[in-house]
């Protein structure tokens, strides 16, 4: 159970009467990777994985998997198995048979389709469990067995709907680090949906965010991290500030610019008219706070929170047109300087710590 599929989506698009959930899109994720679909509700994630594996028609466009076009096929012959967020298991039917149903449809011998959904279920480390039905299991061991049902048909591509969201916050992380071990094991594709940032940061080669029915950015985590596309990323990730202003000058690939209340910044980046709006992104991990004399890239503004966060403090400044203006700090940093709110403090960061976002960010 080795080979795996490149999935090529081109232009595709699904339109549900008057509405488009999903904006003729674009994507090749690379045979082999474990990505996330991720974004707000209602953005287009689960009709795009619902379209790759055939269980919502494609409006236009066309979906490759591997070297066949799938777009017309029917979902047992695309080569791809889905797990549903409810698991969707028969109450009825132990677990030889849940995991074995979908080799029965396929007509595959009684003895054949129960060895194989024994290997399934060995594999899973689900064997001694094999003749209980699913109410007699929790959650996590539920979901193991959804996997095993779902692997059985050998996919070359596995698609995940939520597959995290009905476990609780502890086995969602043990379970989240067994779904990764299992893709790198079986070494096949992985397409997975979820609503958290966190979830997918911890499990993507590849991340795809979406807002709105378009991608915003499909990057590894770390360059969606340190470079977010967008200004929509920047925020919906939460690792960065987002302050809006206009460019005053650009000169040897440094921006400077205004933003609201009249300060100046400097960014990284060329080909902006004077004029022109801009939005930059400002790492809130890199923001220190200093004297409001010293001489900054930054702004200077006023504590309105403080957030004790054990190894790190969470202080929210206005300022530069900003209402919450985030900066972590670490513990020993905070500590050696307290700030309280209503503080006059002045933010300063590094060059490299402001990103340029929107369709000109290089
Ligand atoms: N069967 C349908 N009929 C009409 N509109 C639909 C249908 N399914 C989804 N939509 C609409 O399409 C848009 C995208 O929905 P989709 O379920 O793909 O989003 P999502 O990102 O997966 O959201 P969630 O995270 O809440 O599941 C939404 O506006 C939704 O209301």
């Amino acid at each position: 159970m080795t080979k795996a599929a490149e999935i090529d989506i081109v232009s595709v698009s699904k339109i549900y009467g008057s509405t488009t959930a999903v904006h003729s899109i674009s994507l090749k994720i690379p045979s082999g990777s474990y990505c996330c679909f991720l974004g707000p509700s209602g953005c287009g994630k689960t009709s795009t994985l619902r379209m790759i594996a055939g269980h919502e028609t494609i409006s236009s466009g066309d979906i490759r998997l591997g070297n066949t076009v799938v777009t017309d096929l029917p979902p047992a012959k695309r080569g791809t198995a889905m797990m549903f967020q409810s698991y969707a298991l028969f109450p009825h039917l132990d677990l030889i048979d849940n995991v074995a149903f979908s080799l029965k449809m396929k007509g595959v011998e009684k003895e054949e389709r129960r060895a194989k959904a024994l290997e399934m279920l060995r594999l899973m480390q689900m064997e001694p469990y094999a003749n209980r039905r699913p109410a007699q299991l929790s959650g996590g061991q539920q979901q193991r067995v959804a996997l095993a049902r779902a692997l059985i048909t050998d996919p070359e591509a596995l698609l995940l709907d939520e597959p995290l969201s009905a476990l609780d916050p502890f086995l969602k992380i043990r379970m989240r680090a067994e779904l990764k071990k299992l893709q790198k094991n079986l070494g096949i594709t992985f397409v997975h949906v979820t609503h958290s940032q966190e979830e997918a940061m911890a499990l993507a080669d590849i991340i795809v965010i979406m807002s709105d029915g378009r991608i915003e950015q499909a990057a590894s985590p770390r360059e969606v991290f340190e470079r977010p596309a967008t200004a929509f990323v920047a925020r919906f990730m939460g690792d960065h500030n987002v302050l809006t202003g206009r460019v005053i000058s650009s000169a040897g690939g440094v921006l400077t610019l205004q933003v609201p209340e009249g300060q100046t910044f400097t960014v990284a980046g060329e080909g902006r008219e004077a004029g022109s709006p801009i939005d930059i992104g400002i790492r809130t991990d890199r923001v220190r706070l200093c004297e409001p004399s010293e001489k900054t890239l930054g702004f200077n503004g006023v504590v309105s929170n403080v957030e004790y966060r054990g190894a790190s403090v969470k202080i929210t400044v206005m300022g530069a047109g900003s209402e919450d203006f985030t900066v972590i700090a670490t513990d020993a940093d905070y500590f050696e300087k307290p700030v309280a709110v209503g503080d006059a403090v002045s933010l300063s960061w590094g060059l490299e710590d402001a990103v340029l976002l929107g369709a000109m960010a290089a």
